[in-house]
């Protein structure tokens, strides 16, 4: 208890004097002696008792007598008007008694209202900081949220704006901060304010924004009202949907197709299977049988990967030469200077470096049965001449022969190149287009039969699953990114890319996850540069491979690689055997 203090003198009620000389010795202090009616007897002094109480009119007595004495129940009992009136207070403390002098008790006093003071300041401080601590957390967990968060007062100016606006519009909060949101507008800076709205209209608004970068955002914005319900904030959030609209865009576009979807049509040829069930591939496929057993020359349209090599078997296949050989030409894998000689064969000594034997060409092994004549539009000019005499008359002359040969094969070419813009620029024979071009026949790429996506990578992946007996499963959710993706590379970029997954996979269940870095490397074709410094020649090898397996799904020949990339195609031939890429390529002439 406070009021225990060292300096308070202990007053004693009617103690005999006998008593008091037995207890006085162990008294550090004086001691002020009342009555019953608490009237002062004495003041008593360790020492001096005796001497004191004996002589009348003693000093010490008298100047307890001449004081004014008030009894009260607490310290903090007495008034400012107490303290300037009375010398002494007696306070009853447990039974006991205690004197304080007037100074005392108004140091006492004083010193308790500085402890009060003090704490409240404390309080107050601990408030402030929990305020400050509650305020710095809300501001954390506002700014790592994915979400944009825009806080306004009532007139529009932006109290907050976290830290996701960066990613949203590429300017950081502070370019939003202490402006208004009409001025904001006004600048342009913001379009279709949802924030506006809401102060307009005291009512929620959402609005799918686009921002100048690409990103589309869903914003929605609250009002928030004070303890009067009046207008005190308001709050917008904004979420990144664009991943999301580009998939409903790509969704609604595959279910629309998927209305064309067929029944599932399949060939199969050699141990591959060929399988659709798009519209539009089934009735290019329907065309080919029909025109099948016809020895008429076939053309095939179709980009790189589509199928048209297959399709050419097809035919082949459902043709009276069945039986025969079927032989494919890629006119733009064989080097320029070779294609004559690997086409037409050669006679005994041609040429320097000729065998002996001499030997004979695609066009005589074909006799009796097909010659596909695949990238036709690479042909050498020069060639050409010699093509249509082969399809006109079906005769040929060796390389360094005089002898005309007779053969009798039927002609399927296929490009996916622009013949007639070629004839154009005199680089490809219009009689020989028109030789050829007899029955057209198209094959859409993949992104026109998106149905056929799924089909064809679960067929893929029991192929793969079987030829390297693995168990490889793809979920719900990779499959549908898989069915999102473009595949510019069509069937064989598809069929590379489960082949990949099925070949690399650590687990049994392939999830979305497990996708993105071989989906960068088939779909989207961007070109990483290394991200952080290392040796030249190893950043240099990174890029050169990344180039080369991109080019790899652009073009189906180490030719046409290495036009595009300006060297020559034994250069090409060494660094996709140097980077382990050359394992897919089938650039030597299939001969069946
Ligand atoms: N509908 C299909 N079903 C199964 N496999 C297919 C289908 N279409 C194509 N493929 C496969 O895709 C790969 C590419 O096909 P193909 O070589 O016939 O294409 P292409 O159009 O001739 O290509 P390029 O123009 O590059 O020569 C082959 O492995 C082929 O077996």
């Amino acid at each position: 208890m406070a009021e225990k203090k060292n300096k308070a003198v202990p007053v004693l009620d009617h103690v005999p004097i006998k008593e008091l000389e037995k207890w006085l010795p162990f008294q550090k202090h004086p001691i002020v002696i009342v009555d019953k009616t608490f009237r002062l007897m004495g003041v008593l002094d360790k020492e001096r008792f005796w001497r004191k109480a004996a002589q009348e009119g003693n000093e010490a007595i008298e100047t307890c007598t001449n004081s004014r004495f008030l009894r009260i129940q607490s310290l903090s009992e007495a008034t400012e008007e107490d303290l300037q009136k009375y010398d002494y207070f007696i306070v009853e403390d447990d039974h006991q008694y205690f004197c304080y002098t007037a100074n005392e008790l108004t140091a006492w006093q004083y010193v308790q209202k500085m402890n009060g003071l003090m704490n409240i300041n404390q309080s107050l401080q601990e408030e402030l900081d929990r305020a400050l601590r509650k305020n710095r957390d809300l501001k954390q967990i506002l700014n790592s949220s994915y979400d944009e968060i825009f806080v306004t007062d009532a007139e529009g100016n932006v109290l907050f704006v976290s830290d996701s606006c960066k990613h949203f519009t590429g300017l950081p909060p502070e370019a939003y901060t202490n402006k208004n949101i009409r001025e904001l507008v006004h600048k342009g800076i913001i379009k279709e304010s949802v924030t506006l709205k809401t102060m307009q209209t005291l009512t929620v608004q959402t609005a799918e924004q686009k921002y100048p970068n690409g990103k589309t955002v869903l914003a929605t914005a609250k009002p928030v009202y004070d303890d009067e319900g009046k207008l005190y904030r308001i709050v917008t959030n904004s979420r990144d949907i664009s991943e999301l609209a580009e998939m409903k865009r790509k969704l609604l576009e595959s279910q629309t197709i998927q209305q064309e979807t067929c029944p599932i049509v399949q060939h199969s040829i050699g141990e591959k299977n060929f399988i659709t069930q798009s519209a539009n591939m089934v009735s290019a496929l329907k065309l080919a049988e029909k025109i099948a057993p016809l020895d008429s020359s076939v053309f095939i349209h179709g980009e790189s990967g589509v199928g048209k090599g297959v399709l050419a078997r097809i035919i082949h296949e459902h043709s009276p030469r069945k039986e025969k050989s079927f032989i494919q030409v890629n006119c733009g894998a064989i080097p320029e200077s070779l294609i004559e000689s690997e086409l037409f064969g050669y006679e005994a000594g041609a040429f320097t470096g000729a065998s002996k034997r001499g030997k004979p060409g695609m066009v005589q092994m074909a006799d009796g049965g097909t010659l596909f004549l695949d990238e036709i539009g690479e042909m050498p000019l020069e060639l050409q001449v010699k093509i249509l005499h082969l399809v006109q008359d079906k005769t040929f002359k060796k390389v360094g022969g005089t002898d005309e040969k007779r053969v009798d094969i039927r002609i399927i070419s296929a490009t996916n190149k622009n013949l007639l813009q070629m004839i154009e620029e005199k680089t490809f024979r219009q009689d020989l287009y028109y030789r050829l071009h007899v029955v057209p026949l198209r094959i859409p790429p993949l992104r026109d039969r998106k149905q056929d996506i799924l089909l064809l990578t679960d067929y893929f992946l029991e192929h793969f699953n079987q030829k390297y007996s693995q168990l490889v499963e793809l979920d719900v959710n990779a499959k549908l990114f898989i069915q999102l993706q473009e595949w510019r590379g069509n069937v064989r970029e598809l069929e590379n890319f489960i082949e990949q997954i099925v070949v690399t996979a650590q687990k049994q269940i392939i999830s979305i996850e497990d996708l993105p870095l071989a989906m960068n490397q088939h779909t989207h074709h961007d070109i990483q540069f290394p991200s952080h410094l290392m040796p030249l020649k190893k950043a240099v090898e990174e890029t050169e491979k990344q180039i080369l397996s991109y080019a790899l799904t652009k073009y189906s020949s180490t030719r046409k690689i290495a036009k595009a990339l300006g060297v020559n195609q034994t250069t090409i031939m060494r660094k996709l055997h140097k980077y382990q890429l050359a394992q897919n390529r089938t650039d030597e002439p299939r001969i069946n």
